[in-house]
Parts: structure tokens; sequence; C-alpha cells
């Protein structure tokens, strides 16, 4: 079943018919190089996309407006995935919060205007669940967004993703462009940020255990109480997702995009602790902020229109942990 099957959303009058991508359209994905971007890359080679375009942040600063612009005339993409932004943890995003404002809303503002003003029809924004109230009731449906305060270690990140979604909606209803947004959860998986100080909690656990268990050490810290809950999804099945939902889904609504299961901070450092194979103490910084309690999406949206996750966090841990033994070496950053 798709998730519109009469082909036109309410509340706008863009028309969309569910269908596979051609193999041979030109598929912009901004932010190739990153934990999505290169997920959503290797994805879409593996089911034979011939026509895939990408830039570099050094080829290609999306924060400038003419150079995008310029891009977007030279390449003429058929699809967009925006999948480039500033992207961090709990520490980053409540240290630079100017930064994770403005240069978000600068790459999603260019980008988007950009494409719509070389016509393209089909794109796809990445927002995030901290778009969600901080105390959402749980799990939290898509029409929680805008009922209530947001979680202070990430606003500023949140309101620029809002605006993502809004200028998706904004575009549909003026122009009827079938425009779409989706809302991942936390992710995880090969190429990620794996920064002491930068990183999300899953790559900074595996860093962390990992330096420690080469080290022969038997005591590491990791941050806040422990006690928060967090949903955790593959980027391998956030890359499918997304093209599940370029293919099947259209409306002015974003999609929660996650696996329906969340653990505490501890627990998942204990299954880090497994995969390493870290067998020593585990120490807690309550000087560090441990941000929203809970934040586990409601992904029965998703779900009902035929997609699952297939990759359990056991296994994308243990696959996690190889892929950094053999791919990062330089742990001073
Ligand atoms: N990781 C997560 O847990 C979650 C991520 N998301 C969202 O998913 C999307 C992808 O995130 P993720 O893959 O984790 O992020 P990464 O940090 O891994 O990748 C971000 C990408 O954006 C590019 N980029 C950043 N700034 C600029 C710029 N000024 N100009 C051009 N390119 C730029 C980077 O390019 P380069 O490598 O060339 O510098 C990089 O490839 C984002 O929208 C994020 O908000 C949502 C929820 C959870
Ligand atoms: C995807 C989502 O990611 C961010 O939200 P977050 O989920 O709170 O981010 P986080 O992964 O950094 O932390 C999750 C939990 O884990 C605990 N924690 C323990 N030890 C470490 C640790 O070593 N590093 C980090 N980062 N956290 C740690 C930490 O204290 C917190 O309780 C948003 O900024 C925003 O980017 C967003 O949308």
């Amino acid at each position: 079943m798709v998730l519109n099957p009469s082909g036109v959303s309410g509340g706008d009058n863009v028309v969309f018919s569910p269908a596979p991508m051609d193999k041979s359209a030109r598929i912009y994905i901004a932010g190739h190089r990153g934990l999505v971007g290169s997920a959503l890359w290797r994805a879409l080679r593996k089911q034979g996309f011939t026509n895939l375009v990408g830039a570099t942040s050094s080829e290609l600063d999306l924060r400038d407006r003419q150079g995008v612009l310029r891009f977007f005339k030279q390449t003429e993409p058929e699809y967009v995935i925006l999948a480039a932004a500033k992207v961090g943890g709990i520490l980053a995003n409540s240290t630079y919060p100017a930064d994770f404002l403005t240069d978000n809303l600068q790459i999603q503002l260019n980008v988007m205007d950009a494409a719509l003003a070389t016509g393209i029809s089909r794109l796809l924004f990445l927002g995030s669940s901290c778009i969600y109230p901080k105390y959402a009731p749980q799990p939290i449906k898509e029409d929680s967004l805008l009922t209530g305060h947001l979680e202070s270690t990430n606003d500023a990140y949140a309101i620029a993703k809002i605006a993502g979604i809004m200028q998706v909606q904004a575009v549909r209803r003026q122009y009827g462009l079938p425009w779409i947004s989706a809302m991942p959860t936390n992710l995880y998986g090969p190429n990620d940020n794996f920064s002491r100080t930068t990183s999300h909690v899953l790559p900074a656990m595996i860093r962390r255990y990992e330096e420690a268990f080469r080290a022969g050490e038997n005591s590491v810290t990791n941050w806040g109480t422990g006690t928060p809950r967090r949903e955790f999804l593959h980027v391998d099945d956030m890359a499918d997702a997304c093209i599940h939902l370029l293919e099947n889904y259209d409306g002015p609504d974003q999609v929660n995009v996650g696996t329906g299961t969340d653990v505490t901070i501890k627990e998942v450092a204990s299954l880090v602790a497994s995969a390493v194979g870290y067998e020593g103490t585990v120490h807690w910084d309550h000087t560090k902020p441990d941000g929203t309690p809970q934040k586990l999406l409601d992904v029965s949206k998703l779900t009902e229109s035929g997609w699952t996750p297939k990759i359990s966090l056991e296994q994308g841990l243990v696959q996690t942990v190889q892929w950094f033994r053999d791919n990062v070496h330089d742990s001073r950053t």
C-alpha cells in the first residue's frame, strides 16, 4: 500500500504517482560523503543507479548561494536528496547553537531555492527527531510537532530543521511540487563522525571503548547519567527508507524514520562493551548534559507503507566496530 494512494495530497494540489525511480535518473546527493549521504550512494549504486551526483564541501560550500545555483544549472539533477547539514552530538549542539542554526538555515535555503529555480520536481529533505517537544507523548507522532518546548541542548538545530519542513510544505502549496521530508531518529554506522567531542553517543562510545581495549585500560567514562533513552537506526536502513519514501510517499507532513524501539544509554554502553570486548569499569560524568529523557518515534506511518528496518542494534554495532577497526586510524581528533 502506498502512503498516498489517491496521488493527490491533502492541503496542496500536488500530483504524484508512486513509481520506481529510473536507474539512469540524475540524483544529486547533497552531503554524499557523510554518514547518511555515503550510505545513500552505496545503496543506490547497489540498486543499479548510474547517474549519481555529489560535491564535497570544499568543491561546493552550500552556504554559497550563487555557487549552489550555478551547480544546479550545470548538473541539472532530476532528484535531490538533502543529506548535507552541520551535524553533531549533544555537546557540539549545546556549545555552538549559532553555527548550527545559521549553517543549516543557509544550506537548506540555498539548496531548496536553487532546486525551485531549476524546476526540480522531486526533493527529499532530512530533518531530525530533535524537532519534537522535549516532553512529547511517547512514542512521538508526527503531529506532535510544535506542540511544546524544545530540548534546550539542540533547540537551535531543531528550529533550522523545522524551517526546512516548512520550506518543503510552502513549495508544495505554492508550486505544487511533490517535495517531501523525513525525520530520522539517531543514526549510526560506517563513515560516522568519531570525534571525541562533536560526535553522537554511539560512535563516541565505540571509539572510547576500542581505545581502552587496545591500550589494556580498565576504566572508561561516559557522559551524563546514562538514564536517557534513545532509538538507534543503522544508516543502511536509513538509506533504504529514503529510497522507499522517494518511490512511494507523497504528502506535506514529515515522516518519522526509526526502529520503533529504544534502549537506555547505559544499556547501549553495555552493548558497545560486548561488541568491542571491553570488560573494564564504566563511570558516568554527570557534569555533561543528558539532553531529552526520551525521543522514541512512532513509525507506524512508515511501517504501514510496507517498510521495516532489517539491521538489529546488536548486529549493527558489531559491523560498525569492525568498520571502525578497519578504517579509523587517526584517533587524535
Ligand atoms: N547522524 C544522525 O544521528 C542523524 C542525522 N540526521 C540528519 O541526516 C542528515 C545527514 O547527517 P549525517 O550524515 O549524520 O551528517 P555528516 O556530518 O556525517 O555529513 C554531513 C555532510 O554534509 C556536508 N556538509 C556540511 N556542511 C556543508 C557545507 N557548508 N557545504 C557543503 N556540504 C556540507 C558534509 O560534506 P563534506 O563531508 O564534504 O565536508 C557531509 O558530507 C543531516 O540532515 C542530519 O541533520 C538526522 C537525525 C540523526
Ligand atoms: C540525533 C540527535 O543527536 C543529538 O541529540 P542526542 O540524541 O541527545 O545526542 P547524543 O547522541 O550526543 O547524546 C545522547 C545521549 O548519550 C549520552 N552520552 C554518553 N556518553 C556520550 C558521549 O561520549 N558522547 C555523546 N555525544 N553522548 C554521550 C548523552 O549524555 C546523551 O544523554 C542532537 O544534538 C541532534 O544532533 C539530534 O537530532
